[in-house]
């Protein structure tokens, strides 16, 4: 909570405030104004020129308040917008180095509503948490030390009854509402269970004792709902009871102690009217408190995710010191073991590989033998446990995660297709591709019959699904190709491709000038200009 409330705008967000204690004083100042005013007025002064501060008081509270109103709103959104602009940022900045071997334990769905269901509970910090709390201390605490200067018995009893309004009755309410909540809940849930139960088992019900035993118990469970939506009702019941009541009580309190002093001649009527009316418009100072109340579990909450969020620890760091990225875009794994998060098994022990620079090497072996874990670690997506890796003879760990990423271009065994263009999803190989390019690249990939149909600018719908998985494996390989990468690491790109294409692939591959490092389960497929390595499970 501390962390996103150190996003906000901290002059804004108090500008925000004051404006809107201010509005709140205004409000409070014209019903002052004004009951001076008509008791001023039914005294019948010999001249209206005795009224004209009235008047004129009347006039400017009433414009300022209006003003100030639409001002404060505008602050409080822009502040808001701002913060929420924060928090998303900071919120992806963070997922991104987290990708992807600290993702793994995380479902997208949660992601997904942590990016986006908590930052957007977020927005309410300013509106719905700070600014209320701002302004009923602020307006509150005003209101309370002006109604002192009329009467200091009134200014205890509005400060007594704003307490009461403004922390004791919320408080209450919101204990009570989340039992309330809680019992509502569990009731529904039961009848609808029940009500299931019975309709789906109804067969079985009516051959047994037709129903009595399941239909006694969804009354009785009809009966806890009644009662919880009564217990909901009365407690709403109440709070309104307390929102309109306290204010009513310190216009009372406010009368009879003014009233007292006007009686004493220790002050005047207006005075008496004024004050009055003044303390029934400081309640509106702790009109937004229970709101807050109500607001601010929720909040604290999704702050309380998102930080969680923040606070998850990458599986690879950039190093302190990095060296420059070598100009050898050889790959060596030297006595690599590794055991993924949560697995009993290390994926591999002891590896021990060499891809010189501009080789085509071929990684075969059973499945879950380790060839794509060998791929993550040139990507650097995870540190080996023991030994190291190094490209260009340097250890990865030494040089800049981006750096090191620029050089590598991956295709993965499923790659992710997104709901866009073919031309956009392929020009996330290279952003600057030309059209030419891209009809070059598919061409090279056997998907110029795609283009030809689809057309560079086609959707290829969510998730690529107007693709067949042959389609989708080959625009992974055609985004790889594309990149500037000096290595391509390749997943099974020839997987679901038929002789003829897997024939074509690899030989365009092998023609490529750059260091190639595969993955396939057909090595027999690969010609001799390919290196074969195998892998075997660690036993
Ligand atoms: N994120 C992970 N968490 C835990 N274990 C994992 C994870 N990824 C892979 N493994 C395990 O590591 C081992 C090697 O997996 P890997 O995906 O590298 O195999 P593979 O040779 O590429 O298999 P396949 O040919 O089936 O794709 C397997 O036993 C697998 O279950």
């Amino acid at each position: 909570m501390r962390e996103t409330l150190a996003l906000l705008h901290g002059p804004r967000t108090a500008l925000a405030v004051v404006l809107g204690a201010l509005t709140v004083l205004c409000g409070a100042a014209l019903l002052a104004v004004s009951g001076a005013l008509i008791t001023g007025a039914a005294q019948r002064p010999s001249t209206l020129l005795v009224l004209m501060p009235l008047i004129t008081g009347v006039r400017l509270f009433g414009l300022s308040r209006a003003a100030l109103r639409y001002t404060e709103r505008l602050l409080t959104h822009d502040v808001t917008l701002r913060a929420v602009a924060r928090v998303r940022a900071r919120v992806l900045e963070r997922l991104v180095p987290l990708a992807p071997a600290a993702l793994t334990g995380a479902r997208g769905g949660q992601l997904l509503s942590r990016v986006r269901t908590d930052v957007d509970e977020l927005q309410g910090v300013v509106v719905r948490l700070v600014a209320p709390a701002g302004v009923a201390l602020l307006a509150g605490g005003t209101a309370v030390g002006l109604t002192a200067l009329v009467s200091p018995a009134t200014a205890a009893v509005l400060a007594g009854l704003l307490a009461v309004l403004g922390v004791a009755v919320p408080a209450a309410a919101a204990r009570a509402g989340r039992r309330a909540a809680v019992a509502a809940a569990r009731a529904d849930a039961d009848v609808a269970a029940d009500t299931l139960d019975l309709v789906r088992g109804l067969p079985d019900h009516l051959s047994g004792d037709g129903g009595a035993t399941a239909l006694r118990a969804l009354g009785e469970h009809l009966d806890r709902q009644e009662e919880a939506q009564r217990a909901a009702a009365r407690l709403s019941a109440v709070t309104t009871l307390c929102r309109e009541g306290v204010p009513g009580l310190g216009l009372v309190a406010a009368l009879w102690l003014v009233g007292t002093d006007v009686a004493a001649g220790r002050t005047g009527p207006l005075l008496l009217a004024g004050c009055a009316l003044g303390v029934l418009g400081a309640f509106e100072a702790v009109g937004g408190i229970g709101a807050a109340w109500s607001a601010a579990g929720g909040i604290r909450a999704a702050a309380g995710r998102v930080h969680d969020l923040a606070a998850a620890r990458p599986a690879v760091t950039d190093p302190a010191e990095p060296l420059p990225l070598p100009s050898g875009s050889a790959l060596r794994f030297e006595a690599v073991t590794l055991t993924h998060p949560g697995a009993v098994r290390p994926a591999l022990r002891g590896l021990d590989l060499a891809v010189p620079d501009g080789a085509k090497v071929a990684l075969t072996g059973g499945s879950g033998a380790g060839k794509s874990t060998v791929l993550a670690l040139a990507l650097r997506a995870r540190d080996p446990d023991a030994g190291r890796v190094t490209l260009g003879g340097t250890d990865l760990r030494r040089l800049p995660l981006d750096a090191v990423r620029s050089r590598l271009a991956w295709s993965a065994q499923a790659p992710q297709v997104l709901g866009a263009t073919l031309a956009g999803n392929l020009r996330l190989g290279r952003h600057d591709a030309t059209d030419d390019e891209l009809r070059a690249v598919l061409s090279d990939v056997g998907l110029d019959g795609v283009a030809a149909d689809l057309g560079l600018d086609g959707w290829v719908g969510e998730g690529g699904e107007r693709l067949s998985a042959g389609e989708r494996a080959r625009v992974g390989l055609a985004r790889a190709l594309l990149s500037r990468a000096g290595v391509l690491l390749l997943d099974e790109p020839t997987a679901h491709l038929d002789p003829a294409l897997t024939e074509r692939v690899l030989d365009l591959l092998a023609r490529d000038r750059r260091t190639v490092l595969l993955v396939t389960h057909d090595p027999a497929a690969l010609d001799g200009r390919w290196r074969v390595a195998r892998l075997d499970a660690p036993a």
